[in-house]
């Protein structure tokens, strides 16, 4: 498939500025580094926005949702149709995401990306459906070039217009049953995994239909050789929503938004986007490590050892991504708000 055009600019991370913000914290009144990661998050977060005191406005959530032809292969326990039940969940209030957002203060925004369903208008909804789901992957591509291309633009066009509001730090997150599938496809074919290590339990299979579904994703695998650059894996393999999860991701990194990243599946897009931009990946924020099998793995392809949570969550949603909201102001409060030594008459170390 051809490069996308207009091609996405991610402007590269300034290492000057990161040592300047660095030697912010480490001027306040504490021992060197004895705020561990919340000094890089800091640092990131500066970095991102090219100012010693960077600032978090109006926080969004995106979750994408969509279905999958692959869930007629019975990869998942749950019924396709639960895709568009939480999708009017989400928008009710009733949802895990909806709860994490409204307890730390975040916008939330329900993307219809291609979900089998027809929703009345509703102001958490953005719905903006490329098709009403994909196609089964065992039997032909997922998404055709133009669906991923559209999909792709859609994703980007949500965060610019995010952007020209004031954003600067998004969550992403996703529904879509079967799409844990969909996400260890990428990775299998990424970053050459087996399935085996890529594919887990999901929403809670058993030893047996674990055992199914890699035989499946296997074969999925297997009836789409050719598909390995990364757009062409995407159309083959992926899913609508992942593929409005690309385009989201790299539009905030073009825009110097940063970005919250959820489990398993949203690090599959974000894994999609790094192979297009590897820059992308300095504008990650990686929440957790989910509960899921393969995200500790795909986490270090990315080079993302230390995700701030590990809590044993396997939900999506981008409750991970929620959840790790007040780290992240904690974080920038930390850096904009302590007094340094000069400031508050301590004395430093003295050997
Ligand atoms: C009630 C319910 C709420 C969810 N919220 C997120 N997911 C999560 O589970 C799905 C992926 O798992 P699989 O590949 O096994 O289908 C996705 O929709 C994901 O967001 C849910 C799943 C269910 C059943
Ligand atoms: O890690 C995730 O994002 C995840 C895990 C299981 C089910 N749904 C999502």
């Amino acid at each position: 498939m051809k490069q996308l055009f207009p091609p996405f600019e991610i402007p590269a991370l300034d290492t000057r500025l990161a040592a300047q913000l660095q030697h912010r914290f480490d001027r306040k009144t504490k021992p060197l580094g004895s705020l561990g990661q919340l000094e890089t998050l800091a640092v990131q977060l500066g970095a991102i926005q090219q100012r010693l005191d960077p600032q978090i406005v109006k926080p969004a959530m995106l979750v994408f949702a969509a279905d999958h032809g692959l869930a007629r292969a019975g990869v998942s326990p749950f019924p396709a149709e639960v895709t568009p039940q939480m999708v009017l969940n989400f928008l009710a209030g009733g949802a895990a995401i909806s709860v994490l957002c409204h307890s730390n203060q975040m916008t939330l925004k329900v993307i219809n990306a291609g979900v089998n369903a027809d929703f009345a208008p509703h102001p958490l909804l953005i719905d903006r459906p490329v098709a009403k789901g994909t196609a089964n992957s065992l039997e032909a591509p997922a998404m055709t070039p133009e669906q991923v291309r559209q999909a792709i633009e859609t994703g980007a066009q949500i965060v610019h217009e995010l952007a020209d509001d004031g954003v600067t730090l998004i969550g992403l997150g996703e529904m879509g049953i079967g799409n844990t599938s969909a996400a260890a496809l990428l990775m299998a074919r990424l970053t050459g995994e087996s399935v085996a290590a890529c594919a887990g339990r999901g929403t809670g299979l058993d030893d047996a239909g674990l055992a199914r579904k890699v035989a499946i994703l296997e074969q999925v695998l297997a009836r789409h050789p050719d598909a390995i650059a990364p757009l062409d894996a995407l159309a083959a393999l992926g899913g609508l929503e992942i593929a409005m999860l690309v385009g989201a991701v790299l539009a905030a990194a073009s825009r110097r938004v940063a970005i919250l990243v959820d489990g398993f599946i949203v690090t599959s897009a974000v894994l999609v986007a790094s192979k297009l931009a590897p820059g992308v990946l300095g504008y990650c924020v990686f929440s957790h490590c989910s509960g899921e099998q393969g995200h500790r793995l795909l986490l270090l392809h990315l080079g993302a050892s230390r995700p701030l949570l590990d809590l044993g969550l396997r939900l999506g949603e981008g409750s991970g991504a929620a959840l790790a909201l007040p780290l992240v102001r904690a974080a920038v409060d930390l850096l904009n708000r302590m007094a340094s030594f000069d400031e508050a008459g301590v004395s430093e170390r003295s050997e």
